[in-house]
């Protein structure tokens, strides 16, 4: 039998009710949502499961926020006092709110187009070859519509497909192969593109993390170092338009887990951050990337650096895209702030953590808010205890 769809008129998704219910793990949404951007707009009224309280959805400002503009061609010329003037930009920005641009980032715009166009190249595939290549439970890697096979509400209007990048790799086809095994030959070259594209990312975060020491005033190749033999994820997302916009979010508020994202949105805007308890829209720049401090380089930083609580916007009208690469330390690195960066008597904000725990955390017991780190900290305390704080 195949499954009913609540379909109307043009363009973008279905929603359907699936015919029978899957086996699904604890906290799997059984309620048979599937979401997916090539087939046909739902019209009428908003499925309940996309509707987001309001206290999430209120209070855009519709100002944009005046962040620094960081300029990375500094670090070509190498002239120290302009590298010292960028880390006290990128100093007072972190301990505000943890969020920069960064502009002369080095990575080559018509990679950059390339990289959106192939976000096409996934997404218009047919519904059957996206739920081929599903996240598995447990993991981030993978195609995901509306997480709507991990949550029951509060569903996200986008669909997403991630994968993992060894910054140590032997193989430098490690993201080809696995774009070959999940979604086929066919997509050998979006492979390919994603492949120099993660390569650029991370070479851009490493200077990042450079930037950030200095900021800091711990040893410059500190956090380089800690990051080198890293496992980052990186991630497309697909929002379709929607005609409840102002119900839905596309991505709700949260910190990322992670430790660094660059993001690049494409020119529809949408991304808002939360800087003295209001949102701001991060006008959209094609020439530069944004940069946001996750949950774990909070805690590398003792706390010092904010963790960027942000959200992303549905448009009514428009199609949206964005390209997020999450920075993450090698699995079974050790979290904790470097000894020079502590003061004398200073004490330590967050107890040593892996990112592996951190990460199964948000996979497996949490989904990532704006409260995730402080949940995670209480969680691994109490693991042997059996009121374990849970969201799901
Ligand atoms: C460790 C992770 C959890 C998320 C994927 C990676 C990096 C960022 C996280 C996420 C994007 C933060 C917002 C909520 C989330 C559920 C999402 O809307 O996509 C998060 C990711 C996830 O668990 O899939
Ligand atoms: O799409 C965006 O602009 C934001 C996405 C985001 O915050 C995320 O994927 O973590
Ligand atoms: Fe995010």
């Amino acid at each position: 039998m195949s499954p009913p769809l609540m379909e109307s008129s043009a363009s973008t998704l279905v929603i359907y009710p699936a015919s029978q219910p899957q086996q699904e793990p604890k906290n799997e949404n059984n309620g048979g949502i599937v979401f997916g951007s090539n087939l046909q707009q739902m019209q009428g009224e908003m499925p309940k499961e996309f509707l987001w309280p309001s206290r999430d959805l209120v209070d855009t400002t519709q100002e944009e926020l005046k962040e620094p503009l960081v300029d990375l061609a500094i670090f070509k010329n190498g002239d120290e006092k302009a590298i010292a003037n960028a880390a006290e930009l990128v100093r007072t920005a972190c301990l505000k709110h943890g969020f920069f641009q960064v502009i002369n980032h080095g990575v080559d715009p018509d990679l950059i187009d390339a990289a959106y166009h192939e976000i096409d190249s996934i997404f218009k595939l047919p519904l059957s070859k996206k739920m081929g290549a599903k996240r598995k439970p447990g993991g981030v890697s993978g195609y995901s519509g509306a997480h709507a096979d991990r949550y029951s509400s509060k569903l996200p209007w986008k669909e997403t497909f991630s994968f993992l990048y060894d910054h140590q790799s032997f193989s430098n086809s490690q993201i080809v192969d696995n774009f070959k095994s999940v979604l086929g030959e066919d997509l050998q070259h979006t492979g390919r593109v994603y492949q120099k594209y993660c390569e650029a990312m991370k070479d851009l975060s490493l200077v990042i993390m450079e930037l950030l020491a200095i900021s800091l005033g711990v040893d410059r190749g500190h956090y380089r170092r800690f990051f080198e033999d890293g496992d980052s994820i990186m991630r497309c997302n697909y929002y379709p338009p929607c005609n409840s916009a102002n119900l839905t979010l596309g991505t709700g508020p949260h910190t990322d887990p992670t430790s660094l994202t660059i993001l690049h949105q494409d020119q529809v805007g949408g991304l808002e951050v939360f800087v003295d308890n209001k949102w701001f829209a991060v006008r959209p720049r094609s020439e530069a990337l944004v940069i946001n401090i996750g949950d774990t380089f909070m805690a590398l930083s003792n706390g010092r650096y904010k963790s960027c609580l942000h959200r992303a916007l549905v448009n009514t009208y428009r199609e949206r895209r964005s390209l997020v690469y999450f920075v993450c330390p090698r699995e079974d690195k050790i979290v904790r702030p470097p000894d020079n960066l502590l003061c004398r008597n200073e004490e330590r904000k967050y107890p040593d953590f892996t990112w592996s725990n951190l990460f199964e955390f948000t996979q497996k017991h949490y989904r990532a808010d704006v409260a995730t780190l402080q949940s995670f900290i209480e969680w691994q305390q109490c693991s042997n205890s059996k009121s374990k704080p849970s969201n799901f």
